[in-house]
């Protein structure tokens, strides 16, 4: 089979990182929440990159990691507690880590898009990661501009599962499969093949400023759902899709951030996970997304997911809209 260490070492990895995060966020105080303080997603957030960036170095040195974060600030004097906090965390998984290791790993993740590259965002969904709500790990495997490999760990995304904690796997040309956090008996998913059942769902962002919702309704009615939509954070969203839940996920460009264009780590490894259940991935005006261009998607504008029964549909009502 095709990329089956990156596979097994990518899936090793991300789920030590959703470990972390768990950890972490069950240790979050309401107040901290309440006072609006970032400390335990930056633990987290560096923690979980630390924790994959070292397998990641180890396993394939040189191949280049795009992740969200870089360690500048964590170097600084005044943050050296919060270092230490964030060697704790990793220590516990990677025994006997030291600050200076957990600095240089999250460094390792400053690479750049090349021929074959990973991207990486550590905690996707950071504000719904403070609330409490959905959050992803997602890792992914591009080469040549295309997605390979994707893993997304959603430590808090139940669906019908008995228990919360989904793994989303993908690797191209083999398919997708769902398993709980054990890695154990992952099972075949694939998108809903309907286009005019009632039933049918679309997936947005909590965020309103991370999309355009007024728009995303109308285009959504327009496509034929007629409930009402789902609102989740983060790249659970694509598994959303890929398993079925959700027909559409539509993220529209914010009319307050027109100009905004998508970052690589908070689509690749979704994307992947939507076209191998048989789903398709396009930008607003329905060009594929173009992850070889750097760590933004600076060809693209806003993102449109679906099952491929509705996508012609979706994109023929943008293009009305606009024209
Ligand atoms: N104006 C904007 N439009 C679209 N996405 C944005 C945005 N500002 C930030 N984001 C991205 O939205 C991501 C979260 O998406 P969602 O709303 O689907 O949970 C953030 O990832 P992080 O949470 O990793 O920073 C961030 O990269
Ligand atoms: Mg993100």
């Amino acid at each position: 089979m095709a990329y089956e260490t990156e596979k097994q070492i990518a899936i090793k990895a991300a789920l030590a990182a959703g470990q972390l995060c768990e950890r972490v966020r069950h240790e979050i105080s309401p107040e901290a929440i309440e006072k609006k303080d970032r400390s335990p997603v930056t633990i987290a957030d560096f923690g979980s990159q630390a924790l994959i960036c070292r397998e990641l170095a180890t396993e394939f040195p040189n191949d280049p990691v795009v992740g969200e974060e870089d360690a500048a600030e964590l170097k600084q004097p005044e943050m050296a507690e919060r270092l230490s906090q964030v060697a704790d965390y990793v220590g516990a998984i990677a025994p006997n880590t030291t600050p200076d290791q957990v600095v240089s790993w999250i460094d390792h993740g400053n690479g750049s898009v090349g021929p074959r590259y990973w991207t990486l965002d550590p905690i996707d969904g950071t504000k719904g990661f403070l609330r409490k709500d959905q959050y992803a790990v997602a890792l992914a495997l591009v080469e040549d501009g295309e997605v390979k490999v994707g893993v997304l760990v959603c430590p808090a995304l139940q669906l019908s599962a008995a228990q919360p904690g989904l793994m989303f796997v993908a690797v191209r040309g083999e398919g997708t499969t769902m398993s709980g956090l054990d890695g154990q008996n992952p099972q075949t998913i694939k998108v809903v093949s309907s286009e005019n059942d009632p039933n049918l769902r679309f997936v947005e962002s909590v965020e309103s400023g991370h999309g355009n919702q007024a728009q995303q309704a109308e285009i959504a009615k327009a496509a034929g759902i007629t409930q009402d939509s789902l609102r989740m954070d983060s790249q659970a969203k694509y598994g959303a899709v890929a398993s079925g839940e959700a027909a559409l996920y539509l993220r529209l460009p914010s009319p307050k951030t027109p100009d905004y264009r998508e970052k690589i780590w908070d689509h690749a490894a979704g994307t992947i996970v939507v076209e191998e259940a048989g789903g398709r991935v396009t930008d607003m005006h329905g060009k594929p997304l173009d992850f070889s261009q750097g760590a933004k998607l600076v060809d693209n504008q806003g993102v449109v997911v679906s099952n491929g029964l509705l996508h012609d549909k979706v994109i023929a009502a943008l293009q009305q809209q606009t024209s």
